[in-house]
């Protein structure tokens, strides 16, 4: 049985290199990361996903975090416009992907800025976090392109963190796991759970009740698994030097 198709990036030899924002730098040791991407594809690949490999855009060093790129909702792939320049060329690696998976492809234009990372998804609600990266016309034109969908998009003002699903995911039933001092939940649409790990509050629903999990969270995933949730945990600290985490090493698309 397949879910679905998993797109994944390998990470490239500059990779040490990535951006760090909110947190200080520390040393990324690229092999232990190479080893920790392949167990990643391995639990997505174990999980039912038949994972796909976006071509590599080596010269930037955080293409691994293909979420950025692209926004799939149903048969609709949004391209992005990532928020930091230097990101921008992986999103061409990303089309070509989107449109051999038989996706229909728009994308987000100038001025418009916005990266996958914000984009919550959860039924037909669309939470979508405004702060550095993604801006209120990024937002906008998603809104427009996700209406053709029957998608609402509600904006979530962030606070020093990089992207909403830094702070916010959802389990499958729709619970929100969520970091509350790093973003305003009044506006947020569903349940919400505080955690205190920040890994905890970054989960990534693989059908069924398979979440994965960051192994640096292990009380969070002893309270999904209380919750009657399966974690799938991965180890995935190299990536976290540079802030990046579960969600934004894949793209899920179901059914292609
Ligand atoms: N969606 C994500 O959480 N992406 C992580 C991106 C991390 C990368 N170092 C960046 O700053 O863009």
């Amino acid at each position: 049985m397949t879910r679905g198709t998993a797109l994944v990036r390998r990470p490239g030899d500059r990779l040490a290199e990535g951006l760090v924002t909110h947190i200080e730098r520390t040393d990324v040791d690229v092999a232990r990361a190479r080893r920790q991407h392949e167990a990643y594809r391995a639990a997505l690949a174990g999980a039912g996903w038949r994972v796909r490999e976006v071509d590599p855009a080596d010269q930037c060093p955080d293409a691994v975090f293909v979420e950025d790129t692209v926004v799939v909702c149903d048969d609709l792939a949004v391209l992005t416009r990532p928020g930091a320049p230097e990101r921008r060329p992986e999103v061409p690696g990303t089309e070509k992907a989107v449109r051999e998976a038989g996706l229909e492809v728009v994308r987000i234009e100038a001025p418009g800025t916005l990266d996958g990372g914000d984009v919550l998804q959860i039924g037909t609600t669309v939470h979508v976090g405004r702060g550095g990266r993604t801006n209120d016309a990024g937002i906008a034109q998603l809104a427009a392109h996700l209406a053709t969908r029957g998608r609402t998009v509600v904006p979530v003002p962030l606070r020093d963190v990089l992207h909403l699903k830094s702070a916010v995911t959802a389990l499958p039933d729709g619970t929100l796991l969520a970091l509350p001092d790093l973003l305003d939940t009044t506006v947020l649409r569903q349940p919400l759970r505080a955690v205190d790990e920040e890994a905890g509050c970054h989960v990534v629903p693989l059908g069924d009740d398979l979440v994965l999990m960051a192994a640096s969270a292990p009380r969070t995933a002893a309270l999904v698994s209380g919750l009657g949730f399966t974690p799938v945990v991965v180890d995935i600290d190299e990536y976290e030097k540079l802030e990046g985490c579960v969600t934004c090493l894949s793209v899920l698309i179901p059914h292609a």
